[in-house]
């Protein structure tokens, strides 16, 4: 994997030189909380590689890092020692601006409770991804139809998050996040407020949207049902990736509808 020394030019000139498959790339990854009382070393040591295309999920117990991986990983979060490279890029070697203009265009994120704007509706929130990009209002609205087409809720487009149901919000998330045809979608818990048939369904629409647009995925997930129907399941345990377990081609049902 090639390193891009990344000084003054942007993010989106240093990924263009850097293709060879390979998006997230961790090593010696450390990130410890301290909170003046009580000390956790909440990552201790992470080397992982994820690959264009690829469905990832991290699993573990309950406080053994996934979240803090996530969020070290895409940069919402510092870490202490180690590196992480997003498309050959060191994030955390970035101005701030450059850093927070990559993960907005080149980053999708999906989280347990949607992070939609209340005020906002359907079409609005998925545009607002694009605005904050810095793209053109009449392109925005016209990406963002296209995208919630995608999820199946053009129907929806003007209502807002309240008039809608658990697994219609987290349609719009999804939409929101792929719609600027980002390197990678970071998912935690994506179905953990979903009961377990629109969990499926919602899962169904990650997988589908992996396989024919290519879009990688990292979703951190309890739901074995969500882990089975990915290409690669990391199991953590205290802070650390302790195996790692590739799924069957059967049992990620390549012939799901759409
Ligand atoms: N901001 C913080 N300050 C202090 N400690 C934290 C902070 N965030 C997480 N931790 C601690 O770090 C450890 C890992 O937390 P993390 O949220 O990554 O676990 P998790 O595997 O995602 O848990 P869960 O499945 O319950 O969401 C836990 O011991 C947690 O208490």
């Amino acid at each position: 994997m090639k390193t891009v020394r990344n000084r003054h030019a942007g993010a989106e000139e240093a990924h263009r030189h850097v293709d060879d498959g390979v998006i997230v790339q961790a090593s010696g990854v450390h990130k410890t909380y301290d909170t003046g009382q009580v000390r956790v070393e909440a990552l201790k040591g992470i080397d992982l590689s994820l690959r264009r295309g690829e469905m990832v999920a991290v699993m573990g117990p309950s406080g053994c890092g996934k979240t803090t991986l996530l969020n070290c990983l895409s940069g919402i979060d510092e870490i202490d020692e180690g590196q992480v490279l997003i498309e050959g890029v060191s994030l955390a070697e970035l101005p701030d601006r450059a850093r927070t203009r990559y993960r907005a265009e080149r980053m999708g994120f999906v989280f347990q409770f949607y992070n939609l704007m209340p005020v906002l509706s359907a079409v609005e929130n998925v545009e607002m991804a694009l605005l904050l990009a810095g793209r053109a209002t009449r392109e925005a609205r016209q990406l963002a139809m296209e995208a919630l087409s995608l999820v199946g809720l053009a129907e929806r487009a003007d209502h807002v998050p309240e008039e809608m149901s658990g697994g219609e919000r987290q349609r719009v998330t999804i939409a929101r996040a792929l719609v600027n045809d980002p390197a990678i979608v970071w998912a935690d818990e994506p179905t953990g407020d979903l009961d377990s048939e629109t969990a499926e369904d919602v899962t169904t629409l990650m997988r589908r949207l992996n396989r024919e647009r290519g879009l990688t995925f990292l979703i951190v997930t309890h739901d074995i049902a969500v882990g089975r129907r990915t290409d690669r399941i990391l199991r953590m345990l205290d802070g650390r990736v302790v195996d790692e377990q590739r799924m069957e081609e059967a049992d990620v049902r390549p012939s799901d509808p759409a």
